[in-house]
């Protein structure tokens, strides 16, 4: 049994469409009232100076909202928006707009592995701060108390680069460590690194078809 499991989120946790279709839209029309409202939170601020300088943008809410909602629609996983999605999110969650969804072999597996003595973490693209929020409110309950240790972009790096692997592996104090994703270059990445990978190829989602070879691939947890 490995030590720690260390798990994405979207096409592998919950269906695409519950973060690209549910959690976009939530987030799209709320990020120009975010920005506006939560100018002096040092967080918002340095996401703004991120998204500027990114995206060359100088002129105002509405010219950075743009850049946003592009990069939404190409589903570009760019850290200052994660982060303020992730901030987005966490209100909706608290006030009780929002309630993460998960397919449905994925809580009795991951309640399992826990049991069973596995260490849980998560590496996602959506910020820290948004995965928390996501796992305490689910259709399941509070699952905050499943994982030991988030990991997004931000304290860890890209998913694509296998620096991202080394990095949580020095945290965890493990290279004892088998990842699932969605994504084969993940998963490329994650071996790279000394991890066990396996892809999780779920019928009808965008990587239901992926060619990942060469990791063990499995259609549920
Ligand atoms: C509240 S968690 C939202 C997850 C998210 O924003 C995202 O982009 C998921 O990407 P992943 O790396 O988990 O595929
Ligand atoms: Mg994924």
């Amino acid at each position: 049994m490995t030590e720690w499991v260390v798990l994405d989120i979207e096409g592998t946790l919950s269906a695409t469409d519950q973060v690209l279709v549910v959690l976009y839209d939530y987030a799209r029309p709320r990020l120009g009232p975010w920005i506006d409202e939560h100018a002096s939170d040092p967080v918002v601020a340095e996401a703004v100076a991120q998204v500027r300088e990114l995206s060359g943008v100088t002129g105002g809410t509405d010219e950075l909202v743009a850049v946003l909602h592009g990069w939404m629609d190409a589903d570009r996983k760019v850290t200052p928006l994660k982060t303020l999605q992730g901030l987005i999110w966490q209100r909706g969650y608290a006030v009780g707009d929002l309630v993460a969804e998960f397919f449905p072999d994925v809580v009795p597996t991951l309640r399992k592995w826990h049991e069973d003595g596995v260490k849980l973490a998560v590496f996602s693209s959506g910020s820290v701060a948004g995965q928390v929020a996501f796992f305490g409110h689910t259709t399941d309950g509070d699952l905050r108390g499943l994982f030991e240790h988030h990991f997004d972009t931000v304290n860890a790096g890209p998913k694509r680069e296998a620096d991202s692997y080394h990095a949580i592996s020095a945290v965890l104090g493990s290279s004892d460590v088998t990842f699932y994703s969605d994504v084969p270059a993940e998963l490329h990445a994650a071996a790279a690194a000394g991890w066990q990978t396996v892809g999780v190829a779920r019928p009808g989602e965008p990587y239901g078809e992926a060619d990942f070879s060469p990791h063990r691939t499995v259609a549920a947890l």
